[in-house]
């Protein structure tokens, strides 16, 4: 078991709320992700669940136990750190069997211990040598292999991978996915980086500004994010953002804004001023044969090519807007094009609080006569 609980943690130092009652229940098994941008209160947050900085107020519970004064250890933990904090001094062996020495595990249980994660690691030819004799790569297993030598209920890593070339990330990003899927332990893990969490997390949690601004699974934070904050952390490039204001015409929704109109369902609605948001891989140069859709008049100013994608930069209104479309793209520098968006690729936000908004009542477009439709927060 390692489910996690934290009830209403905050820390602050001196004059900043590095993390900011923050409540949310890890459970047993999850990959959790921190995210999000530098300062955010990861790091903070981490290290009180290890045990490692006192809460300013708040609890943490593992398996139903209050530990949020726990020495730490005392908490059936292992944290992974970014430079792996590996004893210099000490060989691999000695290293991966130190966390048993200090619980006093027999020396030939330690031994085998030893030996079954070395191998789990493919780290078992290296066993005597000393860390400063090891590569990157092989450091950052061997800080793994610490944490995992004594089987605790929860692995806690801090930005494990940002030590390593981008070629070896990838590669170990596979890794700690099979580790993870293979001792089915409760990992929470600290990354800045959108594509380790997209492609490890089972759940990210979304920091910002000491507050979780959202929490969910990969395809949800990235196919419904709940604020404009959110929109515009996640995704390469992330989505494209512009003021609007919806309101209805002639029995549609509709919404309009700077080089921008769109027709999304029959019906009513208040007036009412909101964030449109479109990810640029849902823009194109074909417009929707029912009419429907968001439509902008755009120049190319530039493409970027990717290899296998384009990135087109166009200008609507005062805005840069991206596109990210498969080669060959209809879309070349200097030309004037109609992009467009079908409704359901619309996100809404409230233009003040930058919260996600949700249509109550979408009515059928086959509708005759289509009624109000609500605009409400998520
Ligand atoms: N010991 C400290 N004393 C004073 N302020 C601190 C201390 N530790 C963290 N902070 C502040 O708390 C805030 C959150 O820091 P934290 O390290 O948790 O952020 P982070 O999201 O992990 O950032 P990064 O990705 O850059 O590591 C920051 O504003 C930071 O400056």
């Amino acid at each position: 078991m390692g489910s996690i609980r934290i009830e209403g943690l905050s820390r602050t130092f001196k004059n900043v709320t590095a993390v900011d009652d923050i409540s949310m229940d890890i459970r047993d098994g999850d990959f959790l992700v921190l995210l999000g941008p530098s300062g955010c209160g990861k790091t903070t947050l981490l290290r009180m669940i290890a045990g490692l900085l006192e809460p300013t107020g708040g609890r943490i519970l593992l398996d139903g136990d209050d530990i949020t004064s726990a020495p730490a250890k005392r908490r059936d933990v292992a944290m992974v750190f970014q430079n792996y904090a590996l004893y210099p001094h000490l060989s691999v062996a000695k290293n991966l069997s130190f966390p048993l020495r200090i619980r006093k595990v027999p020396k030939a249980e330690s031994a085998a211990r030893v030996d079954e994660v070395a191998n789990q690691l493919d780290i078992a030819h290296l066993l005597d040598r000393k860390p400063k004799e090891l590569s990157g790569g092989q450091r950052q297993r061997v800080a793994v292999g610490r944490a995992i030598v004594r089987s605790p209920k929860a692995f806690l890593m801090d930005e494990p991978l940002s030590n390593l070339d981008a070629k070896l990330r990838t590669a170990t990003r596979r890794e700690l996915t099979e580790l993870h899927r293979r001792l089915g332990a409760t990992f929470v893990y600290v990354t800045h980086d959108q594509v380790e969490a997209m492609t490890m997390a089972t759940r990210i949690a979304l920091l910002d500004n000491g507050r979780i601004e959202q929490i969910g699974t990969p395809e949800q934070v990235y196919d419904a994010p709940a604020s404009v904050f959110v929109a515009g952390f996640l995704g390469s490039p992330p989505m494209n953002l512009m003021p609007a204001t919806v309101g209805s015409s002639g029995g549609v929704v509709v919404a309009s804004g700077r080089g921008l109109e769109a027709d999304l369902w029959p019906g009513r609605c208040d007036e009412r001023a909101v964030t449109l948001g479109v990810r640029p891989e849902h823009l194109g140069t074909t417009v929707p044969s029912d009419g429907f859709g968001v439509r902008m008049e755009a120049r190319v100013e530039s493409v970027e090519n990717l290899g296998s994608e384009q990135i087109a930069y166009c200008r609507v209104g005062d805005r840069t807007i991206c596109v990210r479309a498969p080669r060959p793209i209809q879309l070349t520098e200097g030309r004037d094009v109609t992009l467009a968006a079908a409704p359901e690729h619309v996100h809404l936000f409230d233009a003040e609080t930058g919260r996600r908004l949700e249509w109550l009542d979408v009515p059928e477009r086959s509708e005759l006569d289509p009624g109000h439709a609500v605009l409400t927060s998520a």
